[in-house]
């Protein structure tokens, strides 16, 4: 049977389900979960997991309903440069560190700067591809808010590529979604592309 396009709804994993798991990913790589120093492992794990994939309980979109039109019709770019972020890949499970550019050319309202980071933080705490994670922060921006144009690069290490497998260190992935004005008017995008120095 072919995999479904998008996530099923499964079945509620309990606190010991999740713990039991950890404990035989534990045994699996030859370690004893009985020792004195892995006891508290699969419930530190099971936390820490709650915290790096705590994004598929937050809804992005809510975060943007909030808008301000006393701007004195300031029709101008808005960036975000430099949002840190740490997502996980979906492939490896392994951490992908780096940062947002996030701008927008507002349609008569504005949102408060932070819930553009709190849009990058609810994609980012999930299992991502990063050209996935870019278009759902774009997408999430142009149809909650509804500006001119939007745009995000991100630029990231992917510690699967750093500490495992082909062991690139240097190696950073570029990723851009450009939508409305930021894709089709040159000038605007080149203004945002350099402005976040990109070139
Ligand atoms: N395009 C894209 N690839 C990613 C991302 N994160 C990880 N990957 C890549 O996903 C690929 C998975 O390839 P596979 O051949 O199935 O996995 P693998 O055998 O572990 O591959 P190696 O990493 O080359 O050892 C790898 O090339 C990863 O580098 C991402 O965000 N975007
Ligand atoms: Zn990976």
């Amino acid at each position: 049977m072919a995999a479904k396009k998008t996530a099923a709804k499964t079945p509620a994993v309990s606190q010991a389900q999740a713990e039991d798991a950890i404990r035989l990913l534990l045994r699996w790589a030859g370690d004893n979960p009985a020792r004195e120093g892995l006891i508290d492992t699969p419930k530190r794990v099971a936390k820490a997991y709650k915290e790096w994939f705590g994004g598929y309980a937050m809804k992005p979109e809510d975060y943007l309903k909030r808008t301000f039109e006393e701007v004195e019709g300031y029709d101008e770019m808005v960036i975000l440069r430099d949002i840190e972020f740490e997502s996980h890949c979906e492939h490896h499970m392994a951490p992908i560190i780096g940062v947002a550019h996030v701008g927008y050319i507002p349609n008569g309202r504005v949102v408060g700067i932070s819930k553009l980071a709190r849009v990058v933080e609810a994609y980012a705490k999930r299992l991502q591809v990063q050209e996935k994670m870019t278009a759902q922060i774009a997408n999430c921006i142009q149809n909650v808010l509804k500006p001119k144009g939007v745009g995000v690069v991100i630029v990231a290490k992917h510690e699967c590529m750093t500490t495992r497998g082909v062991h690139k260190t240097g190696v950073s992935m570029v990723t851009s979604k450009l939508l409305g004005s930021f894709r089709e008017d040159a000038r605007t995008r080149a203004e945002f592309l350099q402005c976040v120095g990109i070139k």
